[in-house]
């Protein structure tokens, strides 16, 4: 799929003392004149690039709202956000087609979904390989298949989705988000549709997969204790974070 890129899109994830992600007074109101409704109230957030961050927050609150922002997913619609060095909002910062949010998000955002989205046509490895071939990566092939070895599915990569269990499919899909070496992973509640054992050996692998990799993490969870795992704790109510602090792992 080729994407071309007319708006310029400054590059600044190469510094490291660069925040990760830099939002200031970000707000999402969805809806219709006749209706809006306000989502996300004035966010304001600066994340340190290497920094483990949990987001906690009552049903509603706006964590996926929050995130799908923060990820380019969807549009803010006021205030200003720079992510991994993609100026997505903000005054100065270009309005991104469909295309070209999607290929800002390329190589600098992986994002893990509770629902896994696997594409139930392709295989675990073409699953894996499919953005990195659109990324323009070099061997997307090989690469795709060293991650799927890292996550523990080398001997599966042939499987479809549906002949994988819930486990294995959420493995595919970190190996799919990690495997382009992004800046910076979003994942929302990555263990919600799995059981709790499995979902330890989830949460373990993603941990270890983000230390490997040194990319910040932002994991929205209902889970306190899981949270805790995070260097840096947000809690989030009606549209705002209204807590801010240390977690239980050391910076
Ligand atoms: N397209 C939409 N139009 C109008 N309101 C929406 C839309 N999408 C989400 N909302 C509302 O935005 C608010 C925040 O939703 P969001 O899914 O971000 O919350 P959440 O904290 O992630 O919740 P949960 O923990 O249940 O997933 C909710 O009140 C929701 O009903």
């Amino acid at each position: 799929m080729a994407e071309t890129m007319t708006a310029p899109i400054p590059d600044t994830a190469a510094s490291t003392d660069h925040p990760a992600i830099l939002a200031q007074g970000l707000t999402l109101t969805l809806g219709n004149t006749r209706a809006e409704v306000p989502i996300l109230k004035g966010i304001d957030l600066a994340v340190p690039a290497g920094q483990t961050v949990a987001l906690l927050g009552p049903s509603g609150s706006g964590k996926s709202s929050l995130m799908a922002v923060l990820s380019g997913l969807e549009r803010a619609t006021g205030g200003s956000l720079e992510v991994a060095g993609a100026h997505f909002a903000g005054p100065g910062a270009p309005t991104l087609s469909e295309d070209q949010l999607a290929a800002a998000r390329r190589g600098r955002i992986g994002i893990v979904l509770q629902a896994f989205h696997l594409l139930p046509t392709m295989s675990a490895l073409e699953n894996v390989a499919t953005p990195l071939e659109l990324a323009g990566m070099d061997d997307a092939f090989g690469r795709a298949r060293a991650e799927l070895e890292a996550v523990g599915l080398g001997h599966r990569i042939d499987h479809y989705p549906t002949q994988l269990s819930g486990g294995e499919q959420q493995r595919v899909a970190i190996a799919r988000a990690l495997a382009p070496r992004p800046a910076l992973i979003f994942a929302d509640e990555p263990t919600g549709n799995l059981d709790s054992t499995t979902g330890t050996d989830i949460i373990r692998l993603l941990f270890d997969r983000r230390a490997e990799s040194g990319a910040t993490l932002f994991l929205i969870t209902h889970d306190p204790a899981l949270a805790e795992k995070c260097q840096r704790v947000l809690e989030l109510a009606d549209g705002r974070i209204i807590s801010d602090r240390a977690g239980a792992e050391p910076a």
